[in-house]
């Protein structure tokens, strides 16, 4: 395969905007031009390391992809192939993150801590990685790939590439060091080193211990609720067989407790009030951005910007901190000995920059709540879901089951020492209503069929506003 050949580019520009974890689907692909090529394996199958440099608008995003060629294409393969190169070309081309027989490549890279070409493997500090398991990716609504390694570990191999040391790899590591309980262990990372001009190396792989006893904090959720829209009348929650309100305060109590531990790795700062306003008029604008791309937020809007002039209008400074940034029910597992949090990366969406920056610790709180407001509307979303007549009833048991659960959790993250919820009420308000307007805009983007569970939600939220008023 040679490095830069054209017709790879259009087979890939044509491929890439179907992937789930494309980040750019908002307009179309100008030209994508292939950055680095690193062949990890000759033969057949070869697998070769690829990083695409995709330019849309007046943008460039580097997006990584291992690279399959096989002469022949097994069926298990054909749902993940991109294309076939005729002439002097090495047969089918597919997403080798789905084929076992070229994964395990990566771990035998880390166990030995070898260089490839730019691509460098690492292991931590003592770890011993096992080269003999093959990886299979979750199935999961990802930004990202992940592959299970034979229920020992999980290799996220990150697709859109950030400048420097990713933050997932960065906070990880920095909280294991704090003695954390509540965060995987790291046992290695992939980079790729710094190009001639210098900087940090670009992290495209994170290595953790899989959580096998785990089940993610959506799916819990969803039971519960599930259960709950099941109960006959009339409703007590706390005798619903799947009541999710203790585990919510236990949930509110571990976000407390890695809030602390980020304070102590990465230090706590002030935001005078003119940041605290910055911040709401950042907030405006993104409203903006998103009222014109999805007409539906449109009749919410002007609540929305009521909640961040109010914020705007305070004058109280606020203690910032590093923070998760994209908290939800996704993002934690249960586990036998509790509640573990993953994905420190920030929303996909913002820019590294935006992803580092120091926050409120209550804006995860707000993302938390508004994942309550998901889960309890998730089952009412499609439209043949709800009987005709029936829409009132379900919308009170939504309510009812968002609102215990969000008082269990809020309850429980005070009571561990964060910051009060119910103290800071125009806050935690303007992040929700903030974290709801890029949910609308992340669903028309990546699943538009899920486009009405955040706008159901902020009928309800913009109507608070508006009773505030
Ligand atoms: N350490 C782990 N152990 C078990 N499952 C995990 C682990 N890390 C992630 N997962 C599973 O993979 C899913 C996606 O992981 P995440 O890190 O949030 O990826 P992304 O950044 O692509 O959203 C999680 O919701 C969880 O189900
Ligand atoms: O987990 P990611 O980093 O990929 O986060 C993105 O995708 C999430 C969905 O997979 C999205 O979360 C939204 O949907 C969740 C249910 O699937 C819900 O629990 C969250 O509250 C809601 O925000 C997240 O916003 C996005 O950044």
């Amino acid at each position: 395969m040679r490095p830069a050949d054209p017709s790879l580019e259009r087979l890939l520009a044509g491929w890439l905007p179907r992937q789930r974890w494309f980040g750019g689907k908002d307009g179309p692909i100008d030209h994508l031009t292939i950055g680095t090529t690193t062949q990890l394996l000759t033969g057949d199958p070869a697998l070769h390391h690829l990083v695409l440099d995709v330019h849309q608008n007046t943008t460039t995003d580097h997006y990584q992809l291992l690279l399959g060629t096989r002469h022949h294409l097994p069926d298990r393969l054909r749902p993940h192939e991109i294309g076939h190169l005729a002439g002097d070309s090495p047969g089918h081309l597919y997403d080798a993150a789905h084929d076992p027989d070229l994964t395990r490549i990566l771990l035998e890279h880390m166990a030995r801590e070898t260089s490839v070409g730019p691509l460098r493997f690492r292991h931590a500090p003592g770890a011993d990685i096992r080269a003999d398991l093959e990886g299979a990716p979750v199935m999961a609504e990802q930004s990202n790939t992940s592959l299970v390694f034979g229920g020992t570990y999980i290799c996220k191999l990150f697709r859109r590439l950030s400048p420097g040391v990713n933050p997932d790899l960065e906070v990880n590591l920095a909280l294991s060091r704090e003695g954390c309980t509540h965060v995987p262990a790291v046992h290695g990372w992939i980079e790729l080193e710094p190009d001639a001009a210098g900087g940090e190396p670009v992290t495209l792989g994170l290595l953790s211990e899989f959580l096998s006893t785990g089940t993610d904090g959506w799916r819990l959720a969803l039971t519960s609720v599930r259960d709950w829209y099941a109960q006959p009348e009339p409703l007590q929650a706390a005798a619903a067989g799947g009541d999710f309100a203790a585990e919510a305060g236990r949930l509110g109590a571990a976000t407390a407790e890695v809030h602390r531990d980020l304070a102590a790795a990465f230090g706590v700062t002030r935001a005078a009030a003119d940041e605290v306003r910055a911040m709401a008029r950042g907030m405006a604008e993104q409203l903006d951005l998103a009222g014109a791309a999805v007409p539906e937020l449109r009749p919410h809007a002007p609540a929305i910007r009521a909640a961040f002039d109010r914020l705007a209008a305070g004058t109280e400074a606020l203690r910032v901190q590093r923070v998760h940034g994209d908290y939800h029910l996704g993002q934690v597992m249960r586990t036998e000995s509790g509640w573990v949090l993953l994905d420190f990366e920030g929303e996909p969406a913002r820019t590294p920059a935006e992803r580092r920056a120091p926050a409120h610790p209550l804006r995860d709180v707000a993302g938390m709540l508004r994942s309550f407001e998901y889960a309890a509307r998730f089952p009412l979303a499609g439209d043949d879901a709800v009987p005709s007549g029936a829409a009132d009833a379900l919308e009170r048991r939504a309510r009812a089951w968002a609102e215990r659960n969000r008082e269990a959790f809020c309850a429980g993250y005070a009571a561990a020492g964060g910051p009060d919820p119910a103290a800071h009420e125009t806050l935690v308000r303007a992040f929700e209503l903030d974290k709801a307007v890029y949910e609308v805009r992340y669903e028309a983007r990546n699943r538009p069929s899920w486009l009405p569970v955040p706008l159901r939600s902020l009928e309800r939220l913009a109507g608070v506003q508006r009773s505030i008023e």
